[in-house]
């Protein structure tokens, strides 16, 4: 049995398999420049952030109906629960499908069809996160939260995606206030490959509670003992940060010093069809390269969950917290 967890960053399109991706192409007609999985996973070798998302956003092309993105969900929440997922936030790019024709009523609602079922089936209670891409413009943002507004109910908060570099968080300060005044909960990418600065940016334009990746904190101590302090989580993803380059190798990965420095740090996927593994493999990899005791895993378990947008549920907080106490390592 897999230690509990929840995951708190992961892109729904970035769960999109190879195989899946063939099979949706061919019921809805859509032609990929590759011949078959194989040829696909070929090009799974990132350089940096952008090089991985040119590949991201192209794939989107197969999902088009509400069917496609119900299976999409259905497939990561069947994978996520195998590895010990209890509670998933979902990140979702709604820009990326408007784009293509796709509105955003068919994204959320094919979503919604797997994540309303998600608990009963798959023991995974489940919310939704809209990001913006952070490349496009900031009145793009702001349409697409206008147009998310029908469908606030399903909607816990926003975040902030793609391209990091030359697009700070201050870009967005408006749309998040508006997001903040319609009661939605904000978060951010930020330090994954741009600098500490953009981190700081999140925190006081955009008011974020919690950053996404957060990789390049250790490079500021002052930021580090806000951080601390404030116990603002990060969600970090360690395959990624490999494939993508942010680090050279996992050896290398800050987590461990991160954790030792007192961050609230929690363990997450990202990507995980692109980066070579779900959150529990994510999990299991830090543990090797690392060296992590089974209690600092442990610890990694109770921040996901302490980290969680569950206020509204404390009891099932509560229920998850212990469920990570009284977990046994290596029984079953
Ligand atoms: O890791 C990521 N970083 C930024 N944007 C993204 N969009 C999907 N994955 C990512
Ligand atoms: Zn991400």
């Amino acid at each position: 049995m897999p230690l509990p967890k929840a995951e708190l960053h992961l892109h729904i399109e970035g769960t999109l398999e190879p195989e899946l991706a063939f099979a949706l192409a061919a019921r809805n007609g859509v032609e990929l420049p590759y011949a078959d999985t194989e040829e696909l996973r070929k090009a799974y070798q990132f350089s940096d952030l952008q090089s991985f998302l040119d590949l991201y956003y192209e794939l989107m092309a197969v999902l088009r109906t509400e069917q496609d993105f119900e299976e999409l969900a259905d497939a990561y929440l069947e994978r996520a629960a195998a590895q010990g997922v209890r509670h998933a936030e979902i990140f979702f790019d709604p820009q990326a499908h408007i784009a293509r024709g796709v509105g955003i009523g068919t994204v959320i609602q094919g979503l919604a069809r797997a994540l309303d079922r998600s608990e009963e089936q798959h023991g995974v209670s489940t919310q939704l996160i809209m990001c913006f891409l952070r490349d496009q413009s900031a009145e793009s943002a702001m349409e697409t939260l206008e147009a998310a507004k029908p469908y606030l109910d399903r909607i816990v908060g926003v975040g902030l995606d793609s391209a990091e570099v030359g697009h700070p968080p201050v870009k967005f300060r408006e749309v998040y206030e508006a997001a903040a005044a319609l009661g939605l909960r904000r978060v951010a990418h930020a330090g994954e490959e741009g600098p500490p600065a953009y981190i700081w940016e999140a925190l006081d334009v955009l008011g974020v509670e919690r950053v996404d990746h957060g990789l390049r904190a250790m490079e500021d101590p002052e930021l580090v003992e806000r951080l601390v302090r404030e116990r603002v989580p990060l969600t970090l993803c360690p395959l990624s940060n490999v494939r993508l380059r942010a680090v050279d190798v996992l050896e290398q990965h800050p987590l461990a010093r991160m954790l030792a420095a007192g961050l609230l740090c929690t363990v997450n996927s990202d990507d995980p069809a692109y980066f070579g593994g779900y959150v529990g493999d994510n999990f299991h990899a830090v543990r090797d390269a690392l060296g992590l005791e089974l209690e600092q895993m442990r610890t990694l378990a109770r921040n996901s969950f302490e980290a969680a947008f569950l206020e509204h549920d404390e009891e099932r907080r509560g229920r998850y917290l212990a469920e990570v106490e009284a977990y046994e390592f290596g029984a079953g």
